[in-house]
């Protein structure tokens, strides 16, 4: 198993090597960005976990390089929020960033699986998807947009009023997209189920969906969420690759193009768009199945949800615009 991080050297690009650079499941890891990276992958290769470390830049083919081979390609590439900014700020240079690295999987891995973690997710996966296409090599099954982070974080803020000892061992269920309002958490079908206050179920909800929001304000300038992300981003490559080494029984919500996926249309057609973040079931060729929880959100979700399609919807045109209609350099 080869794993690349892409943004490698950046807030969430480092503490995220360092967790693939522990996990027993990988053999190779390669690091790629357009800084520092032989640092960061000189300092990690003390560290004797089994997985062979190397660090890439752009010169000398260094793109070809860490792609050729890889399993799997995780993008924390971009640049991240300062206070005041909203995710679809970042879109005019993290478009650009997103475009290109896929087209170099595209070219030197098009059979990797691909993690996208840069912002605007809710965009930047329908540019993946939409250069795939055009490359010939689009699997459905195999393009990821992280959303891990909002779940992470509905299990934290949940446990904060039920006092779980454990957070993670509630499963909530968060859909939808990856910013503000179009992140939707489905407390009504966690498991094992939860008692929330009527009285705080709104300050909850909004908790999650601005999360990032708390992290940009408290780091004042110096960035968004990274150490947490990393955590996220570890999370859901770990799920990923057991799967893929066929473990089964893992499911974890990420943002897919529901037409390509089994289960996807009925989801798609509920929903009326087609990337989507909603609980997948991971297989050995990727996505196994997504799950179609939408239906059993209670009257309140119902109401979130109509407001994320509403601004999920202009996020995936403008996605899928930026590769069909390029801007004019
Ligand atoms: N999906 C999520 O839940 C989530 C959570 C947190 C942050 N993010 C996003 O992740 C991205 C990265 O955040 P960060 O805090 O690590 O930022 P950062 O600025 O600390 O790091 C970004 C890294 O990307 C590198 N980079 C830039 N252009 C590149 C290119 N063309 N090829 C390879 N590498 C390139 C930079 O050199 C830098 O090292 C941001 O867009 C941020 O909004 C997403
Ligand atoms: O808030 C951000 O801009 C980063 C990330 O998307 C997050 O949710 O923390």
């Amino acid at each position: 198993m080869k794993a690349v991080v892409a943004g490698a050297s950046g807030g969430i690009g480092q503490p995220l090597s360092l967790l693939l650079k522990t996990c027993p499941l990988i053999e190779e890891l390669a690091l790629f960005d357009v800084v520092n990276t032989p640092g960061v992958a000189a300092d990690l290769s003390h560290i004797s976990s089994p997985a062979k470390i190397t660090g890439y830049l752009p010169a000398d083919d260094g793109m070809k390089k860490a792609f050729s081979g890889a399993d799997i390609i995780v993008i924390p590439a971009g640049i991240p929020r300062k206070p005041g900014m909203t995710r679809d700020d970042l879109f005019k240079i993290n478009a650009g960033i997103v475009r290109d690295l896929v087209q170099g999987i595209a070219e030197n891995a098009p059979k990797a699986y691909i993690l996208i973690i840069s912002n605007p997710v809710n965009s930047t996966v329908p540019i993946a998807a939409e250069v795939l296409k055009n490359a010939g090599v689009f699997d459905p099954k195999k393009l990821f947009g992280v959303t891990t982070l909002d779940v992470v974080r509905a299990e934290t803020f949940v446990a904060s009023i039920t006092g779980a000892k454990n957070p993670q061992e509630t499963v909530i269920p968060v859909i939808g997209g990856h910013s503000g309002e179009t992140i939707v958490p489905l407390f009504s079908q966690a498991k094992p189920s939860v008692s929330i206050p009527s009285d705080k179920l709104d300050a909850l909800v909004k908790r999650v969906q601005f999360g990032g929001d708390e992290v940009v304000e408290a780091k004042q300038g110096a960035g968004s969420a990274t150490l947490s992300m990393a955590y996220a981003g570890y999370r859901f490559a770990e799920k990923v690759i057991k799967a893929v080494k066929g473990e089964t029984g893992i499911v974890e919500p990420s943002f897919v193009y529901l037409p390509g996926v089994e289960g996807g249309d009925e989801i798609a057609k509920a929903t009326g768009v087609d990337f989507f973040s909603v609980p997948i079931e991971l297989g050995t060729e990727g996505v196994k199945r997504a799950i179609n929880v939408v239906g059993d959100a209670n009257d309140h979700e119902k109401k979130l949800l109509q407001v994320c399609y509403d601004g999920l919807k202009g996020n995936v045109s403008k996605g899928i615009d930026f590769i069909k209609n390029p801007p004019q350099k």
